[in-house]
């Protein structure tokens, strides 16, 4: 297997900063063209990955030349003072540091430095390297290939919401490299979800529906009933929904507090879909929690936890329409807790509004890559403004409304928005959004400035023109409808439905099931037939993919449903693999990823440290994307180039 014994590891090779953008561009243009790989399964997956100083040094170069001399002067000089606060021997005072490197140093710096002495009261990142190898068991850091190996049962990840780097049960998902291969394959032998599923005591189909060889995609054919009943539903423009328009589905990623939910509980009323009593209630709700503010956030965030910590925890899902797109609305949390729930909201979604806090301060703090001003990690502190995008392009995500909020708190200013637009728009470009594929524009959610209709505060009406947050998702296309492949219907959700019976919800991402149709659930391998099909609250005889719908199954051992599972076509199940090749761009990490590290691999709405089941990205890009997190950041993103 590339990438050594046992697998588990992860390699990179050098990356340029640009090479992000022509990464994702090599992949999607070339599977729109060619409708085939960007480079054979059969051929070791190359890896991508940055060197955050490396990407500093291209992405400016005055900036580089400024950062050279400023990391050399650090290097070359002395440190002022000692630990112990006496001068270092031959310690001269340091020369005049060079122009601001980093836009957001911060208010301690010396004026104009970007350069904070070092006070030795932190790890250095020589130090943060070694207290990773010892984790480890003196891993190496990496070079060239890519893989990663799944190795435990599945099972919903039991960590904290977090879902990060807390062990599987019977292992971690990379240890694999430092083990004889045989020792790992008996292990994985003796793992498989055959057992597991012959266990259950649903009278179900044993594991094999999970382990039988792969069919190849290219047989599959719609079955001629239910092809009928889609062009049907083609032809009336509606699959049982309530709207003809164009579906979209549109997830609300931004920083914590950045004001995605008082946004849309805002929209949601100005469209009229919540009406004055669930206003008033909510605002009731919030002036007696003594959280007044929260009143139209409230809406959307229901939770007691939620309402409890001021912070949205899961994904919101509610539907409304514009003059010219149904839309499914995602609200995603901005905790950095909680970007598991993210993601899994993220890669639901054809299309994002990036919401960015304008307030004084706020944009900076949302904004902040955690990386000192050197450019090396100094913690955990990193915003999730630059997480979540960098997630939501690596989730497929390529059309995005950057939102710039809060802007009545400086006078509506348009220099504000401005500078905001200067420094995101190249760090957007670099993260893989085509320009053209970008929209900016100003909201107040609160007061609904620019949501339905152009602003009507005079300060922010002098200069904005441009269009309303309808106007911004009237503009998005809907994604195509992928028919023509088997299903799969990643489980977002098990929960209790109306009718009483258990149900599972998400997306159908390909394919097409109709009330009887026979399904199976990966990894378990429990096959079943559905048994109702709900849409919007609706009973409907069809679903296909596009569709977000609740589902009942019959002869489903219902314990057997997790969230992660993937409801599939019986005869082109999805791949149930141990391992999986894949090609990574390793983002600002403050340590080198190294071989051993255990990571928690996302893929759709699965995380796991154990099995995983996946699509090649050839075969299907929703199912075929992944991200790799580690202590509560995402350390890389990538998509499955091969199912070894
Ligand atoms: N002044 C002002 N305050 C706002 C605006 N938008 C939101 N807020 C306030 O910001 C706070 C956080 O708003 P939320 O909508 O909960 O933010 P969020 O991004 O959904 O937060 P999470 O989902 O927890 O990440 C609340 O007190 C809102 O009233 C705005 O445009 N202007």
């Amino acid at each position: 297997m590339p990438g050594g014994k046992g697998g588990g590891a992860l390699y990179a090779e050098d990356y340029e900063a640009d090479e992000y953008e022509d990464y994702m561009d090599d992949y999607d243009d070339q599977y729109d063209e060619n409708d085939g790989p960007a480079a054979s399964p059969q051929t070791p997956a190359k890896t991508v990955a940055k060197h955050p100083h490396k990407q500093k040094a291209k992405a400016s170069a005055p900036a580089a030349a400024a950062g050279a001399s400023a990391l050399a002067q650090c290097l070359c000089d002395p440190p002022p003072l000692r630990p112990s606060g006496r001068p270092q021997r031959g310690a001269k005072k340091p020369a005049q540091p060079p122009a601001k490197l980093y836009p957001h140093a911060p208010p301690s710096a010396a004026p104009g430095s970007p350069i904070q002495p070092f006070a030795f009261d932190i790890p250095s990142p020589d130090d943060k390297v070694q207290q990773q190898q010892q984790r480890t068991g003196g891993a190496k850091p990496l070079s060239n290939h890519s893989s990663a190996v799944g190795r435990t049962p599945t099972q919903k990840n039991a960590s904290s919401a977090d879902g990060a780097s807390t062990s599987a049960p019977n292992g971690t998902v990379a240890d694999g490299a430092a083990r004889p291969v045989d020792a790992v394959t008996e292990e994985l032998d003796s793992m498989r979800l055959g057992s597991h599923a012959e266990a259950s005591t649903s009278g179900g189909p044993p594991a094999s529906a999970a382990t039988r060889p792969r069919r190849p995609l290219h047989d599959y054919k719609l079955e001629a009933d239910l092809l009928r009943m889609c062009q049907e539903a083609d032809r009336a423009g509606q699959t049982g929904s309530t709207s003809p328009k164009p579906h979209l589905h549109l997830v609300i990623l931004g920083h914590v507090d950045a004001g995605k939910s008082t946004l849309m509980g805002r929209l949601l009323h100005d469209l009229g879909l919540v009406d004055q009593k669930q206003v008033h209630r909510s605002k009731q709700a919030a002036s007696q929690a003594g959280k007044a503010s929260f009143a139209w956030a409230w809406l959307l965030d229901e939770r007691p936890e939620e309402r409890a910590r001021g912070v949205t925890v899961d994904v919101a899902v509610s539907r409304f329409e514009t003059p010219q797109r149904a839309v499914t609305l995602l609200d995603a949390p901005g905790h950095r807790d909680f970007v598991p729930n993210m993601i899994a909201g993220a890669a639901q979604a054809d299309c994002a509004l990036l919401l960015v806090d304008g307030s004084p301060g706020g944009f900076e703090a949302g904004f902040d890559s955690g990386q000192g001003s050197l450019g090396f990690g100094m913690g955990n502190s990193s915003g999730q403004t630059r997480e979540h995008a960098q997630l939501a392009r690596s989730l497929g995500i390529e059309q995005l409304a950057v939102v710039i909020s809060k802007l009545d708190t400086c006078n509506y200013s348009q220099t504000r928005f401005e500078e905001i637009k200067a420094i995101m728009l190249p760090f957007l470009r670099q993260t893989g959004f085509r320009e053209s594929s970008l929209q900016w524009l100003p909201a107040v959610g609160p007061s609904g400035e620019n949501l339905v209709g152009p602003p009507t505060e005079p300060a922010l009406a002098s200069w904005w023109q441009g269009p309303s947050i309808a106007d911004a998702i009237n503009r998005f296309h809907a994604a195509e409808r992928e028919i023509h492949k088997p299903l799969r219907m990643p489980i977002v959700e098990v929960f209790k439905g109306s009718r009483g019976a258990l149900c599972i919800s998400g997306k159908v991402e390909s394919g097409a099931m109709k009330v009887g149709s026979p399904v199976v659930v990966i990894p378990t391998g429990e096959a079943g037939t559905i048994k109702t099909l709900e849409e919007d609250k609706q009973l409907v005889q069809m679903a296909r993919a596009g569709d977000r719908v609740d589902v009942s199954l019959a002869g489903i051992d219902a314990s057997m449903l997790t969230a992660g599972a993937v409801l599939c076509h019986p005869d082109w199940a999805v791949p149930l693999v141990t391992m999986v090749e894949v090609r990574v761009l390793v983002l600002d990490v403050e340590v080198p990823i190294l071989r051993g590290q255990q990571v928690v691999l996302h893929a759709h709405a699965a995380r796991e440290q154990g099995h995983v089941s996946a699509e090649l990205y050839s075969d299907l890009r929703s199912l075929g994307r992944i991200a790799l997190r580690d202590g509560g950041r995402t350390l890389a993103v990538g998509i499955i180039t091969n199912l070894p």
